[in-house]
C-alpha cells in the first residue's frame, strides 16, 4: 500500500473513533501497517482529531525508527508497535479509552460473553492484562504495555480475541485492517455496556452454551472468511 494511502487510512480509523463517541479530547490513538515495507502509520501525539489531516500521520519503521519526522509519534507507540511484531496476521491497531471497555480495565475483571453480540466478534471472553511491575513502569512503560497485552492472549489466534484490556488503563484493539479495528473498537464498546448492564440486571448470569457462541464466531469468522466489514466470505 502507497504511505499516502495508508496514511489516510489511519487517519480515517482515528477520526472514526470520534464519531462512534469511543474518545474524547487527545485520548486514544489508532494506527497501520504496510506489511510488504514495514512502515507502520500512526496518529500524532496531542493533536486535536477535528484538526488532523493526513500529512500530520506520522510514518515510522516497525523498529520505531522515524520515517518522516514533521510530528510526533502517538505516545503509545510502542505499544502498537510490540503488537505488531508479535501479531504477524494484524494491520492496524486501535487504543480508546471508551467508557465501558475501560471500567471493565480498571475493575481488572475480563468482559465476559454473554451473548451472541459477543460471539460475533469476540471468540471468548475479552482479557484483561496483569498490572506491569515498578521497573517495567519506571523503565519501559510503553513497550511493556505492549508485552502484557502479548502474554494475556497467549496462543490464542489474535484475530480471533481481537482485543484486551490494558489493567487500570483501557481497551487496545486490532484488525486486519484500520477499518476492521475501528469496527472492532466499536463492537467491544458495545458488548462491553451490554455485558455491564446484563452483570448489574442479573449478578448470577447463567452461562452460555459454548455450542452458540462458537457457531456465532464461526458462522462470521469461520476458517475461510475474510474479516471485516464486509464479515465472512463463506
Ligand atoms: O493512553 C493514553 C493516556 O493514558 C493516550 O491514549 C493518550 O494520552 C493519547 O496520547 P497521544 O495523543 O496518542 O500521544
Amino acid at each position: 500500500m502507497l504511505l499516502d494511502a495508508l496514511k489516510s487510512a489511519v487517519l480515517e480509523a482515528n477520526l472514526a473513533t470520534v464519531r462512534s463517541g469511543l474518545v474524547t479530547a487527545t485520548f486514544g490513538n489508532a494506527s497501520g501497517i504496510d506489511r510488504d515495507s514495514g512502515t507502520v502509520a500512526i496518529k500524532p501525539s496531542g493533536v486535536p482529531y477535528n484538526e488532523m489531516t493526513p500529512d500530520q500521520i506520522v510514518a515510522v519503521s516497525l523498529d520505531g525508527a522515524l520515517i518522516d519526522n514533521r510530528m510526533k509519534p502517538s505516545s503509545d507507540l510502542d505499544t502498537h508497535l510490540v503488537l505488531y511484531r508479535a501479531f504477524p496476521e494484524i494491520g492496524a491497531v486501535i487504543h480508546t479509552h471508551s467508557t465501558y471497555a475501560t471500567i471493565f480495565a480498571q475493575a481488572l475483571v475480563p468482559i465476559p460473553p454473554l451473548g451472541t453480540t459477543h460471539a460475533d466478534y469476540f471468540r471468548g471472553a475479552v482479557p484483561v492484562t496483569r498490572h506491569l511491575s515498578e521497573e517495567e513502569i519506571r523503565d519501559r512503560y510503553v513497550a511493556a504495555t505492549g508485552d502484557a497485552i502479548v502474554e494475556v492472549i497467549g496462543d490464542r489466534d489474535p484475530l480471533e480475541v481481537p482485543a484486551a484490556l490494558v489493567a487500570s488503563h483501557g481497551p487496545f484493539v486490532w484488525g486486519r485492517t484500520p477499518q476492521d479495528a475501528a469496527l472492532n473498537a466499536l463492537i467491544l464498546e458495545e458488548v462491553a455496556r451490554m455485558a455491564w448492564s446484563s452483570m448489574m440486571l442479573r449478578p448470577a448470569l447463567p452461562a452460555i452454551p459454548d455450542a452458540l457462541l462458537d457457531r456465532h464466531f464461526l458462522r462470521k469468522h469461520g476458517a475461510h472468511a475474510t474479516y471485516g466489514q464486509t464479515g465472512a466470505t463463506r
